[in-house]
């Protein structure tokens, strides 16, 4: 499917409003109060020691807020923040590159840490532990080691799946925090406060509105929030009230849930085809002509979180709530 999926939580090419959106403190990074409560912790001793901060690991489905976290993380330290994601780089060199390039307790944030190629992982292990960097140089018979010493940084790394991580470079994590989705509640501030930033006169009922459909995901609520503005602007009064929410999301194909057409052909294909399941990801991947990944990490972790499918060992399986959302009746034997 190439059309842009509204509900896609992945990043889309980040514009000027959503760069506006971004909160750049603790203070503005709604919600995650546990994880922004160590952090501070973490944060307020590393500077009283003058020390880098702990590598941290963050994990668990995209739009949750992981690279905004390594920004705020980075303000909040004082110093300076290095992005770069697991596919980009390709060799050794790549990454001995910045490393080389970070000053004391800089942070480097690597998005996609799972999809490390395993030569440039291996000169992670020491550059994490010991502060040290060994490059090889020249070729053949006269090719020697050199080992070059780094100043001290903190690594963030960032990824959808911690299971795919090799155990040594998981266990060289100080700290591993498990992003979750985000209330309601939580929702309804972010949203509030992008309505605020890029003046948009809403009532309380259009903000919990989008918010129930934003998946729990604040990447989703922004730009739903500015698909509704739009809305608004052009069919209603301008005002973000319920009724301009409800009109642009029919328009748009997502339903109370906050599900899209891909949602529901999951539970469909596992209820019209597999009687409800159990089936294996392989299978319904090939069924719905989607990419695996995207449905195992992106899809199926919102549907799992509201209770719509269970994952099983035999397989995905539609639940009675699932059946019930899309009105179709099933009867659940008790063992179900
Ligand atoms: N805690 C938060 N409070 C307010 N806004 C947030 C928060 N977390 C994320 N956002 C908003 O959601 C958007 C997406 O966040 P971010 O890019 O950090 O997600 P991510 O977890 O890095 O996603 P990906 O896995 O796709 O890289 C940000 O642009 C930001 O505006
Ligand atoms: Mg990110």
């Amino acid at each position: 499917m190439n059309e842009e999926r509204i509900l896609e939580p992945k990043e889309l090419g980040e514009d000027n409003i959503q760069r506006s959106l971004r909160p750049k403190t603790f203070k503005e990074y709604i919600g995650q109060q546990d994880l922004k409560e160590k952090m501070n912790i973490f944060i307020k001793a590393a500077k009283m020691r003058n020390e880098s901060l702990d590598h941290i690991l963050l994990y668990g489905p995209p739009g949750l807020g992981k690279t905004t976290l390594a920004g705020v993380i980075a303000t909040e330290m004082g110093v300076n923040l290095k992005i770069t994601t697991g596919p980009v780089l390709e060799k050794a060199g790549d990454l001995a590159a910045i490393l080389t390039s970070l000053e004391e307790n800089d942070i480097l944030f690597i998005d996609e840490i799972h999809r490390l190629n395993t030569s440039v992982e291996e000169i992670l292990y020491p550059a994490m532990e010991d502060g040290e960097l060994d490059i090889l140089i020249g070729k053949g018979p006269s090719a020697r080691s050199i080992r070059v010493e780094l100043s001290q940084f903190t690594l963030i790394g960032a990824t959808t799946r911690a299971g795919q991580l090799s155990t040594p470079l998981r266990d060289r994590f100080g700290v591993t925090h498990r992003m979750e989705y985000y209330q309601l509640e939580e929702l309804k501030e972010i949203i509030r406060r992008g309505a605020n930033i890029l003046n948009i006169s809403y009532d309380e009922e259009g903000i919990t509105e989008i918010a129930k459909r934003s998946r729990g995901t604040p990447r989703i609520a922004n730009r739903l929030l500015k698909r509704a503005r739009d809305f608004a602007l052009v069919e209603g009064s301008g005002v973000l009230e319920k009724e301009s929410v409800d009109g642009i999301l029919r328009l748009l194909g997502v339903d109370d849930n906050g599900l899209d057409e891909l949602d529901r052909n999951i539970l469909l294909s596992i209820i019209n085809v597999y009687n409800g399941g159990p089936v294996g990801i392989e299978t319904l991947s090939l069924l719905l002509g989607e990419d695996r990944r995207t449905i195992e990490e992106v899809y199926e972790p919102y549907l799992v979180k509201i209770g719509f499918i269970k994952r099983t060992p035999r397989g995905r399986v539609v639940t009675e709530f699932g059946y019930k959302h899309l009105g179709i009746e099933k009867i659940f034997s008790e063992k179900e």
